[in-house]
């Protein structure tokens, strides 16, 4: 078991990708701390799965947008988990809309769910490993949009390089401490954010066609990514990021 004995936080885990690496790494021995938003049968569901596989799990609701969610959310799961090892950060929104008359409510939101919420949780996070005093993981799930751009998400991609740049700078700033940060970069991976963009068939086909392996991703594609570099086998891997893509990035032509 790759993270017996580890407690690991992830924010966004009433859904999607956030969920399947919650129970991804409780498979794989942790104890595991879901932040959500909104959703309180899916957090609970997911809790519920994690304990049917002998683990211990707890849901604590907060809008990372706030602040304080995160202070709250590291302090509640080092509480009643006792400790945390591996934090990951994975909550985000992507509201796809043009950029010229792009609402400036959906700018700021956009900004503040996906970066700020991700500065503040990931620093309480590194707060917490500090005071423990024995390192730690730090993981944010970035996306291939680091690095490439979409018509419909520029209010997005920034934030998806801005996280990938916090990877970066903490993964300096948190060395000394023994805590290692790396971003994944998943490509497209079918989830809720994306169930209406991928409603039309011509694009859907089109996304697919672009996939070097040939299909579009699932959440649990992300499980054994983000395990690997939570584990000790990813001990001297810091400020890296991994493509989780099937190939879309380099298919150019
Ligand atoms: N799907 C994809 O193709 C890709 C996704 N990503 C990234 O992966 C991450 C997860 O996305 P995905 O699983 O697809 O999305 P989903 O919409 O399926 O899940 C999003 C999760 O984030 C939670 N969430 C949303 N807003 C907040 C908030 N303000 N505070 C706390 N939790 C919140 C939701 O909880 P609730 O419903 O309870 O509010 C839900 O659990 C995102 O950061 C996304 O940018 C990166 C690349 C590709
Ligand atoms: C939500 C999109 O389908 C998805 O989000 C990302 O970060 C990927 O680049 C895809 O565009």
């Amino acid at each position: 078991m790759l993270l017996e004995g580890k407690t690991v936080l992830v924010t966004g885990a009433s859904a999607g990708i956030g969920r399947a690496v919650a129970i991804g790494c409780a498979q794989h021995g942790a104890d595991v701390a879901l932040n959500f938003a909104r959703d309180v049968d899916g957090a609970q569901a997911a809790v519920a799965e994690i304990e049917k596989l002998g683990r211990r799990a707890l849901a604590i609701q907060g809008d990372v947008a706030d602040p304080e969610t995160a202070t709250d959310f590291v302090a509640q799961a080092a509480d009643k988990l006792g400790r945390v090892d591996v934090f990951v950060n994975n909550a985000g929104i992507c509201p796809f809309h043009a950029f010229l008359d792009m609402p400036v409510e959906t700018f700021e939101r956009t900004m503040r769910v996906n970066l700020h919420g991700a500065y503040f949780m990931v620093q309480a996070a590194a707060n917490q490993m500090v005071k423990q005093g024995d390192g730690g993981a730090i993981i944010a799930m970035s996306s291939i949009s680091a690095l490439v751009g979409g018509e419909y998400q520029t209010h997005y991609t920034p934030t998806k390089a801005g996280l990938h740049s916090l990877m970066q700078s903490v993964a300096i700033a948190l060395g000394k401490h023994g805590i290692r940060c790396n971003s994944l970069f998943p490509g497209t991976i079918l989830t809720d954010i994306n169930k209406d963009d991928l409603a039309d068939a011509e694009k859907r086909r089109y996304m697919e066609g672009r996939v070097p392996l040939g299909r579009l991703g699932q959440p649990e594609d992300l499980v054994g990514p983000t395990v690997f570099l939570a584990s000790d086998l990813a001990r001297y891997v810091t400020g890296a990021s991994l493509l989780v893509d099937g190939g879309a990035y380099v298919n150019l032509q």
